[in-house]
């Protein structure tokens, strides 16, 4: 019985009311921000999708202190109508400010009309008496055209609300996430009518963007290498003014001729992606954050600590709390989300912290559990929805088995020359079958053989087969360059990740020099190293339940990722699983029993299994482990 299980449900558990609080996994990122805040740095956050990046930034919104926040406000400039006047106020002020202003409008516009009824009763009066109708109506056309003309002096003019604080309880937090040039810098929107006085005035057209609505804030920016270069140094020179005018962002736009006074942009950056994101940054941009703040990479997973537990706990009350509709859990049913995040970690002492998925199955399991009319959610309510949550590269994984089944591509049954069954990885962790096919065939001189590699994998295969033909040479007594080697990955999908298939590549090669037979019901991965030895990979979980799925019956891992097994109860009767530490261990169990298998292995067992221990350290190339 863990600790947490002493309570009834998640509903008797407090969460914290500031979602820096709430945050989950990342305490030092939580330390790091919450110093950036106090300073108003700003901040560079690495991580994977869906790990409380924008969570953070949030949070850092909220520590920010609210009472020096601004309103800002736009007046039409008398002098220059192109160079609308920019005036801040504290906040709150600005909607009081506009209302006076157009209660002063509308008492203007009640005398106005008021004169010219007046007016217009006169003249028709006059032109009764005297008998000049067609007159007095000209006149009163007249009259009314001009009274349209006649527009309050320029300062009376209400002024437009450009940005509004008033409301808030925190400092604004904005996402500025894949916006383009006019939502983030600001604009000026265009007017067809703007010559003839029948136009909209310049300042009624400017647009605040997201740099001006985060002034004082938090401005957000996701995968913000995406943005264009322009932008970004547009972004840089606004975080190094702190002010930034707007003008129309379209060139043969009106709006284009105008451009306001300053207005006031001194928002703190959180920008954030994967480690990728950094090829797109602009270098002044990263220098500028390292310069005035901090980068902070967050992690993926956290050790699986009853500590750890307790803090998913309370991430599923918070989700719960959040969606406001679904029941509360009960222990058993917080048990199986651990055991979830333990799976989805890939590790077995882990725990994942890509929470927004998780956050997914909590909201599936609620909603199995409303269905059901229950009132609480319990364990089988988390099977069920761990059904029906299956991601789409899950799905696409248990369709790709029974499209190949379908059309014989893959049959896992006796023994083929030089047709493996290797496993893969597509998205995160769904598993996949990914055979694979090796032709050898004499090159036509001596030393001059080809590597051709087809399929989408074709690069990673050709490295594959390079880094292991010293391994070959010795094994076999065979020279890869004196064969044409043909590799194929069949039907590749896009996402499938194939480093882990050196140890798989390897195996049909060899077959296929040698003529011996690959044993259908095994399906193995595992990355190789020059020397020969099995080196880990990921996704190990997801990989042997797909084995078990596609009715393999025995499933070849690395020895050093046995600790990462957790696969679900019922896989355990379908298939063996044989860990593995050399190729020489991968042959003996892939490789059909007969006297050509007995020759290599005899001969490999003669070598030592660290066959390559005469190629000089130098030329060691260790493949990717993934
Ligand atoms: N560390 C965490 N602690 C608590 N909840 C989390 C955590 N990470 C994610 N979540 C949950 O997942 C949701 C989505 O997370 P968030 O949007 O912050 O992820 P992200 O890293 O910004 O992802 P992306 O880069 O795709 O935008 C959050 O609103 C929250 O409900």
């Amino acid at each position: 019985m863990l600790d947490y299980e002493n309570i009834g449900n998640t509903g008797d558990i407090n969460v914290p009311p500031l979602l820096i609080d709430q945050v989950i996994g990342h305490e030092e990122s939580v330390e790091t921000i919450k110093k950036a805040a106090k300073q108003r740095r700003n901040v560079l956050l690495i991580g994977d999708p869906g790990v409380g990046k924008s969570m953070l930034a949030k949070g850092m919104a909220e520590l920010l202190p609210p009472e020096v926040l601004q309103d800002i406000l736009v007046y039409p400039n008398a002098e220059d109508p192109n160079n609308p006047i920019i005036r801040p106020v504290p906040a709150g002020e600005g909607k009081k400010i506009v209302k006076a202003n157009k209660s002063n409008a509308k008492v203007y516009e009640e005398k106005k009309m008021m004169l010219v009824m007046f007016a217009v009763a006169a003249i028709f009066a006059l032109g009764l008496y005297y008998q000049k109708i067609f007159e007095a109506i000209i006149a009163v056309l007249l009259i009314i055209f001009i009274a349209m003309q006649i527009k309050p002096k320029n300062t009376t003019l209400s002024p437009k609300l450009l940005v509004n604080n008033g409301d808030r309880r925190f400092a604004p937090f904005m996402d500025g996430t894949g916006s383009h040039a006019g939502a983030l810098l600001g604009d000026v929107r265009h007017d067809p009518y703007q010559s003839g006085g029948l136009g909209t005035p310049a300042h009624e057209r400017v647009e605040a963007g997201m740099i001006h609505k985060a002034n004082k804030g938090v401005l957000y920016i996701d995968e913000i290498g995406t943005m264009s270069t322009k932008t970004q140094q547009e972004l840089l020179s606004a975080m190094q003014e702190k002010k930034y005018s707007i003008t129309g962002q379209s060139e043969n736009s009106s709006g284009a001729m105008v451009r306001s006074q300053s207005v006031p942009c001194d928002f703190v950056l959180v920008a954030s992606g994967n480690i990728k994101v950094l090829e797109g940054m602009h270098p002044a941009m990263r220098s500028r954050i390292r310069g005035y703040g901090y980068e902070v990479f967050m992690k993926d997973s956290m050790e699986d600590t009853l500590e750890n537990r307790k803090k998913l706990v309370q991430f599923v009350a918070q989700e719960i709390k959040n969606d406001g509709r679904i029941p509360q859990f009960k222990p058993d049913a917080l048990d199986e989300i651990i055991l979830e995040a333990k799976r989805r970690s890939g590790k077995k002492d882990s725990l994942t912290l890509k929470l927004r998925d998780l956050g997914g199955l909590v909201r599936a399991a609620g909603d199995v559990a409303i269905e059901q009319s229950a009132p609480f959610v319990t364990a089988d309510h988390v099977i069920t929805a761990k059904k029906y949550s299956r991601t789409l590269e899950q799905q696409m994984a248990d369709m790709s088995i029974v499209q190949r089944k379908e059309y014989s591509m893959f049959n896992p049954k006796g023994g083929k020359v030089g047709m493996v069954n290797g496993l893969a990885i597509i998205g995160d962790r769904s598993g996949i079958v990914s055979p694979i096919a090796a032709e050898a065939a004499p090159a036509q001189s001596k030393n001059e053989g080809k590597i051709i590699a087809t399929g989408k994998l074709g690069e990673i295969a050709k490295e594959s087969v390079q880094n292991v033909s010293a391994l070959v040479k010795k094994y076999t007594d065979k020279d890869t360059s004196d064969y044409d080697i043909h590799v194929q990955f069949i039907q590749t999908y896009d996402g499938v990740e194939g480093d882990s298939a050196s140890v798989s590549i390897a195996a049909a090669v060899i077959s296929a020099i040698e003529d011996i037979p690959l044993d259908q019901t095994v399906a193995l991965t595992g990355s190789l190293n020059v020397r020969g030895d099995v080196m880990p990979i990921g996704g190990a979980t997801g990989k042997i339940e797909a084995a078990a799925e596609a009715g393999i019956k025995t499933v070849l891992i690395p020895k050093s990722n046995m600790k990462d097994v957790m696969i679900e109860s019922k896989y355990e009767k379908m298939i063996k699983i044989i860990p593995m530490s050399t190729l020489s261990d991968v042959l003996e169990h892939i490789l059909i029993n007969g006297n050509k298998k007995d020759n290599l292995i005899n001969h490999i067992k003669k070598l030592g299994n660290h066959v390559a221990d005469n190629i000089p350290e130098s030329t060691i190339k260790t493949p990717n482990a993934h």
